[in-house]
Protein backbone atom coordinates (compact mmCIF):
# COMPACT_ATOMS: atom_id res chain seq x y z
CA UNK A 1 0.00 0.00 0.00
CA UNK A 2 1.43 3.44 -0.78
CA UNK A 3 2.13 5.00 2.50
CA UNK A 4 0.89 8.53 1.66
CA UNK A 5 -2.36 7.26 1.03
CA UNK A 6 -3.53 5.59 4.36
CA UNK A 7 -3.32 7.60 7.66
CA UNK A 8 -0.07 9.80 6.89
CA UNK A 9 -2.00 11.33 4.04
CA UNK A 10 -4.46 12.76 6.27
CA UNK A 11 -4.18 15.98 7.22
CA UNK A 12 -4.70 15.48 11.70
CA UNK A 13 -8.29 17.06 12.43
CA UNK A 14 -8.69 20.06 14.00
CA UNK A 15 -8.84 20.26 17.87
CA UNK A 16 -12.32 20.92 18.45
CA UNK A 17 -12.16 22.68 21.98
CA UNK A 18 -12.32 26.53 22.17
CA UNK A 19 -10.69 27.16 25.27
CA UNK A 20 -12.95 30.68 26.81
CA UNK A 21 -10.26 32.90 28.14
CA UNK A 22 -12.36 34.63 30.53
CA UNK A 23 -9.92 36.59 32.57
CA UNK A 24 -9.72 39.94 33.80
CA UNK A 25 -5.74 40.56 33.17
CA UNK A 26 -3.27 39.99 30.60
CA UNK A 27 -0.79 38.42 33.19
CA UNK A 28 -3.37 36.09 34.34
CA UNK A 29 -4.22 35.12 30.86
CA UNK A 30 -0.79 34.44 29.76
CA UNK A 31 0.00 31.83 32.75
CA UNK A 32 -3.01 30.50 31.91
CA UNK A 33 -1.63 30.14 28.23
CA UNK A 34 1.10 28.50 29.21
CA UNK A 35 -0.14 25.19 29.92
CA UNK A 36 -1.77 25.35 26.67
CA UNK A 37 -0.67 23.91 23.63
CA UNK A 38 -2.07 25.23 19.85
CA UNK A 39 -2.17 21.82 18.83
CA UNK A 40 -4.30 20.92 21.60
CA UNK A 41 -7.24 24.19 21.37
CA UNK A 42 -8.33 26.66 19.58
CA UNK A 43 -8.47 30.44 22.16
CA UNK A 44 -11.39 32.44 22.42
CA UNK A 45 -11.30 36.29 23.46
CA UNK A 46 -14.52 37.52 24.84
CA UNK A 47 -15.90 41.57 26.00
CA UNK A 48 -13.69 40.81 29.64
CA UNK A 49 -10.59 40.50 28.71
CA UNK A 50 -10.95 42.22 25.49
CA UNK A 51 -12.23 45.15 27.11
CA UNK A 52 -9.14 45.00 29.84
CA UNK A 53 -6.38 44.18 27.23
CA UNK A 54 -7.36 44.90 23.72
CA UNK A 55 -5.83 43.90 20.71
CA UNK A 56 -2.29 43.74 22.08
CA UNK A 57 -2.78 40.48 23.97
CA UNK A 58 -4.75 39.11 20.37
CA UNK A 59 -1.95 39.55 18.79
CA UNK A 60 0.55 38.31 21.45
CA UNK A 61 -1.64 34.93 21.61
CA UNK A 62 -1.72 35.02 17.45
CA UNK A 63 1.90 35.23 17.40
CA UNK A 64 2.65 32.21 19.82
CA UNK A 65 0.43 29.75 17.04
CA UNK A 66 -2.83 29.71 18.26
CA UNK A 67 -6.07 30.39 16.43
CA UNK A 68 -8.40 33.57 18.05
CA UNK A 69 -12.23 33.49 17.82
CA UNK A 70 -12.61 37.17 18.79
CA UNK A 71 -16.19 36.86 20.68
CA UNK A 72 -17.76 40.13 20.80
CA UNK A 73 -20.74 39.37 19.29
CA UNK A 74 -21.19 42.47 17.53
CA UNK A 75 -24.49 43.99 17.10
CA UNK A 76 -25.28 47.37 15.67
CA UNK A 77 -26.28 49.57 12.88
CA UNK A 78 -25.39 47.88 9.65
CA UNK A 79 -22.22 50.43 8.87
CA UNK A 80 -21.48 50.32 12.63
CA UNK A 81 -20.99 46.28 12.49
CA UNK A 82 -19.27 46.14 9.17
CA UNK A 83 -16.72 48.79 10.17
CA UNK A 84 -16.00 46.71 13.27
CA UNK A 85 -15.73 43.58 11.68
CA UNK A 86 -13.07 45.00 9.40
CA UNK A 87 -11.03 45.87 11.77
CA UNK A 88 -11.31 42.69 13.38
CA UNK A 89 -10.32 40.75 10.08
CA UNK A 90 -6.83 43.04 9.67
CA UNK A 91 -6.16 41.42 12.84
CA UNK A 92 -6.05 38.04 11.32
CA UNK A 93 -8.55 36.48 13.86
CA UNK A 94 -9.80 33.00 12.92
CA UNK A 95 -13.33 33.31 14.06
CA UNK A 96 -15.47 36.46 14.42
CA UNK A 97 -19.41 36.56 15.58
CA UNK A 98 -22.23 39.08 15.58
CA UNK A 99 -25.58 38.56 16.59
CA UNK A 100 -28.19 37.15 14.17
CA UNK A 101 -30.73 39.22 15.80
CA UNK A 102 -29.41 42.23 14.41
CA UNK A 103 -31.04 41.16 11.18
CA UNK A 104 -30.38 40.24 7.47
CA UNK A 105 -28.86 43.49 6.27
CA UNK A 106 -26.76 43.66 9.53
CA UNK A 107 -25.75 40.47 8.88
CA UNK A 108 -25.06 41.26 5.30
CA UNK A 109 -22.81 44.32 6.02
CA UNK A 110 -20.92 41.96 8.28
CA UNK A 111 -20.32 39.42 5.36
CA UNK A 112 -19.69 41.91 2.69
CA UNK A 113 -16.99 43.59 5.09
CA UNK A 114 -14.62 40.86 5.37
CA UNK A 115 -15.06 39.15 2.09
CA UNK A 116 -12.49 41.30 0.47
CA UNK A 117 -9.86 39.57 2.60
CA UNK A 118 -7.60 37.12 1.65
CA UNK A 119 -7.22 34.82 4.68
CA UNK A 120 -10.68 36.41 5.85
CA UNK A 121 -12.14 35.25 9.32
CA UNK A 122 -14.89 33.05 9.25
CA UNK A 123 -18.44 35.22 10.80
CA UNK A 124 -20.53 33.72 12.79
CA UNK A 125 -24.07 34.41 13.35
CA UNK A 126 -24.83 34.31 17.74
CA UNK A 127 -28.46 32.58 17.94
CA UNK A 128 -30.12 32.42 21.08
CA UNK A 129 -27.58 32.98 23.80
CA UNK A 130 -27.07 29.16 25.50
CA UNK A 131 -27.97 30.62 29.11
CA UNK A 132 -31.29 32.00 27.68
CA UNK A 133 -34.49 28.95 28.48
CA UNK A 134 -38.11 29.57 27.10
CA UNK A 135 -38.93 31.32 30.37
CA UNK A 136 -36.39 34.29 29.92
CA UNK A 137 -37.73 34.26 25.92
CA UNK A 138 -41.49 34.81 26.98
CA UNK A 139 -40.00 37.50 29.42
CA UNK A 140 -38.56 39.27 25.96
CA UNK A 141 -42.17 38.95 24.52
CA UNK A 142 -41.10 35.91 22.29
CA UNK A 143 -43.47 33.14 22.37
CA UNK A 144 -41.15 30.47 20.80
CA UNK A 145 -39.09 27.66 22.10
CA UNK A 146 -35.13 28.34 21.72
CA UNK A 147 -34.60 25.84 19.49
CA UNK A 148 -37.52 26.93 16.87
CA UNK A 149 -35.50 30.55 17.04
CA UNK A 150 -32.77 29.00 17.02
CA UNK A 151 -33.79 27.07 13.90
CA UNK A 152 -35.22 30.74 12.33
CA UNK A 153 -32.52 32.72 13.26
CA UNK A 154 -29.59 30.05 11.55
CA UNK A 155 -31.67 29.84 8.70
CA UNK A 156 -31.35 34.01 8.05
CA UNK A 157 -27.79 33.88 9.23
CA UNK A 158 -26.62 31.12 6.35
CA UNK A 159 -28.78 33.07 3.66
CA UNK A 160 -27.27 35.89 4.74
CA UNK A 161 -23.80 34.83 3.82
CA UNK A 162 -22.61 33.92 6.97
CA UNK A 163 -20.30 30.98 7.86
CA UNK A 164 -21.59 29.32 10.74
CA UNK A 165 -23.74 30.36 14.17
CA UNK A 166 -23.12 29.98 17.50
CA UNK A 167 -26.05 27.74 19.31
CA UNK A 168 -26.27 25.59 21.77
CA UNK A 169 -25.13 21.66 21.12
CA UNK A 170 -29.24 20.51 21.75
CA UNK A 171 -29.63 22.42 18.82
CA UNK A 172 -26.71 20.73 16.91
CA UNK A 173 -28.33 17.33 15.07
CA UNK A 174 -31.29 19.91 14.44
CA UNK A 175 -29.05 22.78 12.35
CA UNK A 176 -26.84 19.89 10.94
CA UNK A 177 -29.71 18.53 8.90
CA UNK A 178 -31.02 22.19 8.14
CA UNK A 179 -27.49 23.51 7.08
CA UNK A 180 -25.45 21.00 5.77
CA UNK A 181 -22.13 19.43 6.64
CA UNK A 182 -20.27 23.12 5.76
CA UNK A 183 -21.92 25.29 7.80
CA UNK A 184 -20.18 26.00 11.33
CA UNK A 185 -21.53 24.84 14.45
CA UNK A 186 -19.81 26.18 17.82
CA UNK A 187 -21.43 25.36 20.71
CA UNK A 188 -21.00 27.03 24.10
CA UNK A 189 -22.79 25.53 27.05
CA UNK A 190 -20.52 22.71 27.33
CA UNK A 191 -19.95 20.78 30.76
CA UNK A 192 -18.56 17.73 31.78
CA UNK A 193 -20.63 14.45 33.21
CA UNK A 194 -18.79 14.83 36.11
CA UNK A 195 -18.76 18.24 37.00
CA UNK A 196 -20.34 20.60 38.97
CA UNK A 197 -23.57 22.07 37.21
CA UNK A 198 -24.10 24.54 34.70
CA UNK A 199 -23.17 27.62 36.41
CA UNK A 200 -25.40 30.19 34.31
CA UNK A 201 -25.64 28.32 31.45
CA UNK A 202 -28.97 26.45 30.48
CA UNK A 203 -29.01 24.87 27.36
CA UNK A 204 -26.40 22.24 28.33
CA UNK A 205 -24.67 19.43 26.54
CA UNK A 206 -21.46 17.15 27.25
CA UNK A 207 -18.22 17.28 24.98
CA UNK A 208 -19.31 13.94 23.70
CA UNK A 209 -22.85 14.01 22.71
CA UNK A 210 -22.46 17.96 21.75
CA UNK A 211 -19.97 16.23 18.64
CA UNK A 212 -22.15 13.27 18.59
CA UNK A 213 -24.79 15.50 17.24
CA UNK A 214 -22.73 17.37 14.64
CA UNK A 215 -21.06 20.28 16.41
CA UNK A 216 -17.57 21.67 14.89
CA UNK A 217 -16.37 23.16 17.98
CA UNK A 218 -16.62 23.13 21.77
CA UNK A 219 -16.52 26.75 23.38
CA UNK A 220 -15.09 25.75 27.13
CA UNK A 221 -14.60 28.38 29.51
CA UNK A 222 -14.53 27.70 33.50
CA UNK A 223 -14.71 23.61 33.23
CA UNK A 224 -11.74 24.02 31.80
CA UNK A 225 -10.12 27.72 33.05
CA UNK A 226 -10.82 26.78 37.23
CA UNK A 227 -9.78 23.04 36.90
CA UNK A 228 -7.02 22.22 39.14
CA UNK A 229 -5.29 20.66 35.83
CA UNK A 230 -6.12 22.29 32.72
CA UNK A 231 -4.39 20.83 30.70
CA UNK A 232 -5.24 17.64 32.07
CA UNK A 233 -9.14 18.12 31.22
CA UNK A 234 -8.23 19.26 27.66
CA UNK A 235 -6.31 15.88 27.12
CA UNK A 236 -9.47 14.15 28.54
CA UNK A 237 -11.92 16.12 26.13
CA UNK A 238 -9.91 15.39 23.50
CA UNK A 239 -9.36 11.73 24.08
CA UNK A 240 -13.52 11.43 24.55
CA UNK A 241 -14.64 13.13 21.64
CA UNK A 242 -12.08 11.77 19.07
CA UNK A 243 -12.57 7.88 20.67
O1 LIG B 1 -24.57 31.59 23.55
C1 LIG B 1 -23.41 31.80 24.02
C2 LIG B 1 -22.47 32.54 23.36
C3 LIG B 1 -21.23 32.70 23.92
N1 LIG B 1 -20.92 32.15 25.10
C4 LIG B 1 -19.55 32.34 25.62
O2 LIG B 1 -18.91 31.06 25.78
C5 LIG B 1 -18.18 31.00 26.99
C6 LIG B 1 -18.72 29.90 27.85
O3 LIG B 1 -18.05 29.85 29.06
P1 LIG B 1 -18.33 28.75 30.18
O4 LIG B 1 -17.49 29.19 31.32
O5 LIG B 1 -17.90 27.43 29.60
O6 LIG B 1 -19.78 28.78 30.51
C7 LIG B 1 -18.25 32.38 27.62
O7 LIG B 1 -17.10 33.09 27.23
C8 LIG B 1 -19.48 33.02 26.99
O8 LIG B 1 -19.34 34.41 26.83
C9 LIG B 1 -21.85 31.41 25.75
O9 LIG B 1 -21.61 30.88 26.87
N2 LIG B 1 -23.09 31.24 25.20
Amino acid sequence: MNPLVGDFARPAAPAPVIVALDFADAAQTLAFVRGLDPAQCQLKIGKELFTATGRALAEQLMAQGFKLFLDLKYHDIPNTVAQACKVAAQMGVWLLDVHAGGGRRMMEAAAEAVAGFAERPKLLGVTVLTSMEAADLRELGWADEPQTLVRRWAALAQDSGLDGVVCSAQEAQMLRQDAGADFLLVTPGIRLADGAGGDDQRRVMTPEQAVAAGADYLVMGRPITRAADPAAVLRQVNAAVRA
